[in-house]
């Protein structure tokens, strides 16, 4: 069963003069003609479905337009063009410390981001126990999160967004942020949640990560879709060839 479907989904940055100038600015500056707004499509026309079990990694130089077609998945921007349809929940780790408040606590934080996935308190009661200890926090609980080493945050976020048990689960270059150990548990469980039937996508600039986890590739260059399917090893290798030819 389709669980995402992306259907020609373009995505436009507007850059300039428009924000935070106030009325009075624009309407003088649109007087005179010196009203300037550039666009700048960061995703072009890009389309594919995923289904329940599948982990497609997204692979493209900088700039190449993951971290935005994460957004507009994950539902934080609306795409410009075309549309997402979503078969499920969705939990997303995109930047690591949004969504977290420094000044509160560990435990504090994991509530409040539960709440923020839209779970209920007695869920996170449930849960609560379980993600301290696959996080490895438990002598930290009550540490305000600011307090954290970078790695200990990236942990706290991943267990997190991985113990709520979502259908979709979004992960934007995450397991590059915690140490070995953390990782080799950290691809374990993303290999549980997929057994479990959800579907995971996964960005990252490590094609070996790709190439061992991920049963589908799209592969994008300056926002357009170059390749997407379920040639894993074949999409990476000319991935590959493309990155030592540039
Ligand atoms: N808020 C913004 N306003 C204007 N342009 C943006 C904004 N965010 C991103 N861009 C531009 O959109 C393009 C795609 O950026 P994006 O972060 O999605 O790329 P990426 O593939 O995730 O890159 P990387 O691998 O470097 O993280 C880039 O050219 C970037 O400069």
């Amino acid at each position: 069963m389709p669980t995402l479907i992306v259907d020609h989904v373009s995505i436009r940055y507007l850059t300039g003069d428009f924000k935070e100038i106030g009325i009075k600015e624009y309407f003088t500056r649109k007087i005179k003609h010196n009203y300037h707004v550039q666009e700048f499509w960061a995703v072009h026309d890009v389309s594919f479905e995923l289904n329940d079990g599948d982990m497609l990694g997204i692979i493209g130089s900088n700039g190449a337009g993951k971290s935005t077609l994460l957004k507009v998945i994950t539902g934080i921007m609306e795409p410009t063009g075309g549309a997402v349809t979503r078969l499920g929940t969705v939990s997303a780790l995109l930047e690591l410390a949004s969504g977290f408040d420094g000044e509160l606590t560990v435990k504090e934080n994991a509530y409040l981001r539960g709440a923020m996935l839209g779970y209920t308190r007695k869920f996170m009661d449930e849960t609560y126990e379980q993600i301290l200890q696959f996080a490895e926090l438990q002598e930290f609980q009550d540490r305000p999160f600011k307090h954290l080493s970078s790695g200990m945050k990236s942990r706290l976020a991943f267990s997190i967004a991985s113990l709520v048990q979502p259908d979709i689960l979004i992960l934007d270059e995450v397991l590059s942020v915690g140490d070995g150990a953390f990782r080799k548990k950290s691809e374990e469980k993303m290999r549980e949640i997929i057994g479990r039937g959800a579907t995971t996508i996964l960005v990252s600039h490590s094609l070996s990560q790709i190439r061992e986890m991920c049963n589908k590739i799209l592969w994008l260059d300056k926002g357009r879709q170059i390749e997407f399917g379920s040639d894993v090893q074949g999409i990476c290798d000319r991935y590959q060839k493309f990155l030592e030819n540039r």
